[in-house]
Formats: structure tokens, C-alpha cells, sequence
């Protein structure tokens, strides 16, 4: 069977322990064990099917979204599953929903942002899944913008409560994940008033909808914002629309770990820094960094599979056409993204350590680390983002014509990851708050401070940014050119924290060797894309710009032997990629033709409307032609 070979031979050509790949790229042997026993148990759970979801109506889809996402639960209490099984479950569903909010949003805010006496409150409603909750930050009039929300909880101290209001058809919270149908809480993000006077934005814990019968409280307006991007996708989460009317919620209700309201109205400013409010933020940026190489090694295993058994022109001595993962423009094009994906999954390593670090020094009081925090996470995230979403657009184009089946899983995968380029912060927005990082930065430069790093990266970012900021501007004045600086110090880390990851014992036949390429390959292809900035900035000689781009084609002719292995190594079973062209097995042409006669069209040979429509036409010009 052509592409079953195809695979069975690129496998044998493995020039490094796979299996030991395989812990490097999950991290340890331990979550290894865990990713795969879980992976296997949703991939054998008819529940969890995914090829049907592009094919439901709107309804019909979120009603099956609910389904798994009980079943999910259920299976969860079932097998008393940890919280790092549970969520390697929900990981492996696949499937945007209200869960993913309520655990990877709602929960962090109270731990992080919450009293004690208000996490031992709410956590183990959370926790119990007694109440779903939401994170209601934006608004239709404000995302990016956070001191420009214009939701108010004014306290009244005649009832010791805050009185949470929409004042503005802009201060309708807008976007939510879980809030339009399902989550009964939220965080909701308003502006403080205490006797007419404006503190800022906190937040407050809101009930939403009555656990008894689900319908909105009064003075509650919600629902959903419509559809989104794709038919399948995203739509399965319940994105929603949420207005106050003046609804009164207990003093207790906000979220006072750094500033409390006291009884008698009086703010209380805690020593902790007010960016706190913010931390929610900064911790998803650092798990979206991790999905970002999940979601591009995911399209680049599809690729590279599918590069191995697609055969195209070049027939070769024994009568076979070339394999097109030989072509030297397809592996430009598709080992860079193999490379990222490694790259990323590094770096994203080491933005999970830092997160754990800021917090361990929060508890200590500790502040000084907090800024660096925000802007690897805020910059890290973009660049991530930004650099998998065009990832995955090239792995579709890079397989041809199947690439633009949904059975290929890259049309929804795509439709599924680019709003990660705006969720969690605008990806420019983002990289001007680097820049702002920067620009402080070098201020403090000569004052004991030093900058590390690989010396061409280093010297990118350093000139860049005596290029570009002449004076200290403020964050809305940033100039585009900042932004370019910004990638730059990203790109310097992701490289950086690469070549550290080289530095740590790695076990197995050929596997630092193998990642020492990828490394390479990374680092030369970055250098590539940008050489502009490296030979105006003077980092490089035209020459030594020549002689990286050779070595880069000859990392390519050392890596093609290993691709199929180094995708093998991601561990990734048929049904998380969802993905004829990227089967284990390689068996694509009976598959791809299988799979068309499952489409709804091909219920009937004769299409409905024919008869009202494609007939009167064609009998018209049939008398037309006899006359
Ligand atoms: C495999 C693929 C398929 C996967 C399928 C499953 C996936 C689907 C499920 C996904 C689940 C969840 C996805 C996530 C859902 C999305 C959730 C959201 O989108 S929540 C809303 C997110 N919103 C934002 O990110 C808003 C962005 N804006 C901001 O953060 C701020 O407005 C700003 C930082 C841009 C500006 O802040 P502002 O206070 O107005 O002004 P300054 O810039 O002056 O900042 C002041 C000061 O504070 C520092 N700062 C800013 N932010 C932080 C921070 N987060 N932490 C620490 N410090 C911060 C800043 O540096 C300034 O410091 P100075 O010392 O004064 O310089
Ligand atoms: C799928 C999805 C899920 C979401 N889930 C949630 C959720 O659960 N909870 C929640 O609270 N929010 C959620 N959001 C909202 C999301 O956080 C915001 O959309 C995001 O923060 C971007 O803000 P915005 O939409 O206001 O974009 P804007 O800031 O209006 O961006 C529009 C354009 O303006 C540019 N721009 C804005 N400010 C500047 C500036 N200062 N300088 C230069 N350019 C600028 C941006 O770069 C962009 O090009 C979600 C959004 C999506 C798409």
C-alpha cells in the first residue's frame, strides 16, 4: 500500500531514539505516560468524535459541544482523574468551550486575585463545578484597552454592596468565552466608584443566572454573539453578550487581594502592585504560548505525513514519481515550521517556570521580576501566535488541493487558532507594551545592568533599538519601527532559551544531535527572514549572510531523512489530529475517497433542487435547440 510504505520506510531511515523524543517533547517520561494513556482514552470514546462538527447547524453543534463537555465531567469524577489528567482531557476533546474558560480563566483570577477568605468561598464551588464561571473583561466599545472599560460597581454604603451597571450601549461586556449560554458567574471587570469618585478597574464576582433554573437574574441581560469565523470552530463556544442594569452584588464580592473597600467605604491600597489585576492575563499568555507549539507541530505533522506519501513529477529510475518532501522548495518551506514548533514548545518551557517564579517571589513580596514577566509573556504570546497562524495557512498550502478539505483537519484547525492572535491581547498591542519594556530597559543600560544573549540577536535588538528611540515615548507614540525591536528581543529568546535547552542532559541515540539541527535551523531561518535588519545593523557581513543560508540548506538535507521520526515524536493519535493526510498509517488516497461519500451530499445521486431548478433550464434549451 503506497503511503503505508512510504511511512514504514521514512520510519526505518530514523536516525535517533524516537521514543526518547518523545519524553523531550512532552517533558518528562511522566507526562509523557499521562498524554498518552489520556489521549488514547478520548480517542477510543465514540463521544468525543470529531468529524461530524462541520456538518451541524449552530445549535446543533453547541447542543453536542455540551454533551461532551458532560460527558467529559463525567468521566472525570468517574475515574478520579487529577487536575493534570482532567485537563490533558479536556486538551484532548479538542473543542473550544465554556470549560476551558471557567478552569484556565475564572479559576486563576479568584486564586490569584482573591482573599483567602474569598478563594476557601468560591474554589470549591468552582472546583465542585457547582458554578460555571466566565471572565467579563471586554466590551463592545473596550478590548485592548483595559482603563477604558466603562462597566461601574459604585458602592452604596447604605446596603454595603456595589451596585454593577451598563451605563453605555459600548459598556456591554462583548466577547466572553462561556457567558453567552452556559456560565451562571463571572469576573467582571468595572470601574471602582466610591463616593462619586473614579478608582479604576477591579474585579467582582457577579452571579448571572439562577441555579435552579438557569434563566438570567434580574437586571441581567445575556445572550450570544453570533456566529464566528468558520462554520465548525470556534462556534462551539458560547461568546457572549452581557448588560447590568443595576445589579446589587455584597461588598464581599470583589476581588480584594490588592485593594479592599473597607465597611466603611474607604479604599485600602494592599503592598502588593496594582498590575495584579492584570495577572489573569499574564498567565494564560504563558499557556497560549504552549498551545502555540501544540497547534503547530499538530499542522506540521499533517504536512510533513502527507510531504512523505504525496508523489508528484520527477519519475525516477524505477518508474515512481518523487516523493514532493524531497523537492527543496517544500522542505524551505516546511522544515522552518518543524523547527518552530521545537522552538516553541522550549521557550514555552520556560515562560511555564518563569509565571511559577514571579509567583513564588509575589508571595515573598518579591516585585522585581514582574515587569520582565508581563513583557516575555505579552511578547513571547504574539510572536508565538503571529508565527503558528501563518504556520498552519502554510501547512495547508503545502499539501496541495486535499490541503483545503476539512478532512485534511487544517481548514479548522486554522478557523480554530487565529483568534489567538487577539484573545488575550491584540499581538501589536502587545508588542508596543515590549517596546515600552525596551525602552526602559536600555535607559538602565551602563547602570550595572548588562544585557545576555546570542551576540548576532543581541546586536539586532541593540541596534534596533538605538535606532528607533530617539526620545521616551509614550505608549500610544511607539513607533512601528519599536515593534520591529520588539519581535527582535522575542525572537533573541526563543533562540536563546533554545541553545539552553541544548545545555541540559539529553538521553538517547542521536536526539541532542537532531535538536541541535532544529536549533540551527530555527536560528538561520529567523536570520534569513529578517537579514535586512541583521546586515543594516551592521550584525552580520554579506558574506556571513551567504554562508548562513548554505548552511541552512544543508541542515534541510540533514534533517529530511529524520522528518517523519521528528513528527512521530509529537505522539499525536489519529483522532487528536483529525487528519486523512496526516494518518500514522499514511493510507490517504482510500481514506480521502471514503471520506467524500460521507458528505451529506452524496445522500442522493440526484441533488435536491434539481428538479425546480437545474431541469426547467436544462429543458428550455433543449426546446430552444430543437427549434
Ligand atoms: C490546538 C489549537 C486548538 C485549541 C483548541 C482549544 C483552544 C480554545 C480555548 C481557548 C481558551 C481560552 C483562550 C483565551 C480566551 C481569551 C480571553 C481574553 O481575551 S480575556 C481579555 C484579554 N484582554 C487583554 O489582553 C487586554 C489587553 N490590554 C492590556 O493588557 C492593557 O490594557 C495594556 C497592558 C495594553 C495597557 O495597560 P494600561 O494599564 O492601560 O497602561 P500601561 O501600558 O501604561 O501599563 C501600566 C503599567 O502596568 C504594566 N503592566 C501592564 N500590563 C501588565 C501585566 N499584565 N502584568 C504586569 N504589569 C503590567 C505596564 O508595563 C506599565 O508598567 P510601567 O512600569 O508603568 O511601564
Ligand atoms: C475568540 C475570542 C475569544 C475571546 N474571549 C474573551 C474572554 O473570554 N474574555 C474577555 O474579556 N475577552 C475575550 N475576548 C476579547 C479579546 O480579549 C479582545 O478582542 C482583544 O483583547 C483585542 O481587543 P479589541 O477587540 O478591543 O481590539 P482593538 O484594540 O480594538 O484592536 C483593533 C486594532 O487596533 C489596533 N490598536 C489598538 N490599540 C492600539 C494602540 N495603542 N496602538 C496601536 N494599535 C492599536 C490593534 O492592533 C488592532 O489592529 C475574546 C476575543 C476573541 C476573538
Amino acid at each position: 500500500m503506497a503511503g503505508f510504505d512510504d511511512l514504514a520506510s521514512e520510519r526505518s531511515k530514523a536516525q535517533f531514539d524516537v521514543e526518547e523524543m518523545k519524553v523531550i517533547w512532552a517533558g518528562s517520561r511522566h507526562t509523557l505516560e499521562v498524554s498518552d494513556r489520556i489521549s488514547r482514552l478520548v480517542a477510543n470514546d465514540p463521544v468525543f468524535r470529531k468529524d461530524t462538527r462541520t456538518m451541524l447547524s449552530r445549535k446543533d453543534l453547541f447542543k453536542n459541544t455540551l454533551r461532551k463537555a458532560a460527558h467529559a465531567w463525567k468521566r472525570i469524577i468517574e475515574l478520579r482523574l487529577s487536575e493534570e489528567e482532567a485537563a490533558e482531557l479536556r486538551f484532548y476533546v479538542d473543542e473550544p468551550a465554556f470549560m476551558d474558560l471557567h478552569w484556565g480563566m475564572f479559576i486563576p483570577t479568584i486564586k490569584g486575585q482573591g482573599t483567602e477568605e474569598q478563594q476557601q468561598k468560591w474554589l470549591p464551588l468552582a472546583y465542585k463545578m457547582k458554578i460555571i464561571g466566565c471572565y467579563a473583561q471586554t466590551e463592545l466599545g473596550h478590548g485592548s484597552n483595559v482603563q477604558g472599560l466603562e462597566t461601574t460597581a459604585t458602592f452604596d454604603p447604605q446596603t454595603d454592596e456595589f451596585i454593577i451597571h451598563s451605563p453605555t450601549l459600548t459598556s456591554s461586556k462583548w466577547w466572553p468565552g462561556g457567558l453567552g449560554k452556559v456560565s451562571t458567574h463571572a469576573v467582571v471587570y468595572g470601574r471602582l466608584i466610591i463616593d462619586s469618585k473614579d478608582y479604576g478597574v477591579n474585579g467582582f464576582i457577579v452571579q448571572l443566572r439562577s441555579l435552579d433554573d438557569h434563566l438570567p437574574l434580574p437586571g441581567i441581560t445575556i445572550g450570544d454573539i453570533g456566529m464566528k469565523f468558520g462554520s465548525g470552530a470556534y462556534n462551539t463556544m458560547d461568546n457572549g453578550v452581557l448588560r447590568f442594569d443595576h445589579v446589587r452584588i455584597p461588598r464581599d464580592q470583589m476581588l480584594m487581594r490588592v485593594s479592599q473597600v473597607t465597611r466603611e467605604g474607604k479604599l485600602v491600597q494592599s503592598n502588593v502592585p496594582w498590575q495584579l489585576v492584570y495577572g489573569t492575563m499574564v498567565y494564560v499568555r504563558q499557556k497560549i504560548v504552549s498551545d502555540a507549539s501544540c497547534a503547530l507541530s499538530r499542522a506540521v505533522c499533517i504536512a510533513t505525513r502527507y510531504s512523505a506519501v504525496r508523489r508528484q513529477f520527477g519519475l525516477q529510475s524505477n518508474g515512481i514519481e518523487t516523493q514532493v518532501i524531497d523537492y527543496k522548495t517544500q522542505q524551505s518551506r516546511l522544515f522552518p515550521l518543524l523547527a518552530s514548533a521545537y522552538a516553541f514548545r522550549f521557550v514555552g518551557e520556560w515562560l511555564k517556570w518563569l509565571y511559577m517564579d514571579v509567583n513564588q517571589r509575589l508571595q515573598a513580596s518579591d516585585f522585581s521580576t514582574l515587569p520582565e514577566a508581563h513583557a516575555c509573556t505579552a511578547g513571547l504570546k504574539s510572536l508565538t501566535t503571529s508565527a503558528t497562524a501563518d504556520g498552519i495557512e502554510e501547512c495547508r498550502k503545502l499539501c496541495g488541493g486535499h490541503g483545503y478539505l476539512c478532512s485534511s483537519g487544517l481548514p479548522e484547525l486554522f478557523a480554530v487558532y487565529i483568534p489567538a492572535c487577539t484573545y488575550e491581547g491584540d499581538n501589536i498591542v502587545l508588542l508596543l507594551q515590549v517596546a515600552r519594556f525596551l525602552i526602559k530597559t536600555v535607559s538602565q543600560l551602563g547602570s550595572g545592568k548588562e544585557p545576555v544573549g546570542t551576540t548576532v540577536y543581541m546586536g539586532r535588538v541593540e541596534q534596533l533599538m538605538q535606532c528607533h528611540c530617539a526620545v521616551q515615548k509614550g505608549f500610544l507614540e511607539l513607533s512601528a519601527d519599536l515593534v520591529q525591536a520588539a519581535v527582535a528581543h522575542c525572537q533573541l529568546i526563543v533562540v536563546s532559551k533554545f541553545i539552553e535547552k541544548l545545555q541540559q542532559d539529553i538521553p538517547g541515540k542521536g536526539v541532542k544531535g537532531q535538536l541541535e539541527a532544529l536549533c540551527n535551523i530555527y536560528a538561520l531561518f529567523i536570520l534569513h527572514k529578517h537579514l535586512g535588519d541583521f546586515l543594516s545593523t551592521g550584525c552580520i557581513t554579506p558574506k556571513q549572510a551567504s554562508l548562513a543560508n548554505a548552511q541552512l540548506r544543508s541542515l534541510y538535507s540533514q534533517v529530511r531523512p529524520n522528518a517523519i521520526a521528528l513528527v512521530d515524536a509529537f505522539n499525536y493519535t489519529d483522532h487528536y489530529l483529525s487528519s486523512v493526510l496526516g494518518r500514522y498509517d499514511g493510507n490517504v488516497y482510500p481514506k480521502l475517497y471514503e471520506e467524500a461519500w460521507k458528505d451529506p451530499l452524496n445522500d442522493s445521486v440526484v441533488p435536491d433542487g434539481y428538479q425546480e431548478y437545474i431541469q426547467p433550464i436544462l429543458k428550455q434549451q433543449l426546446r430552444n435547440a430543437r427549434l
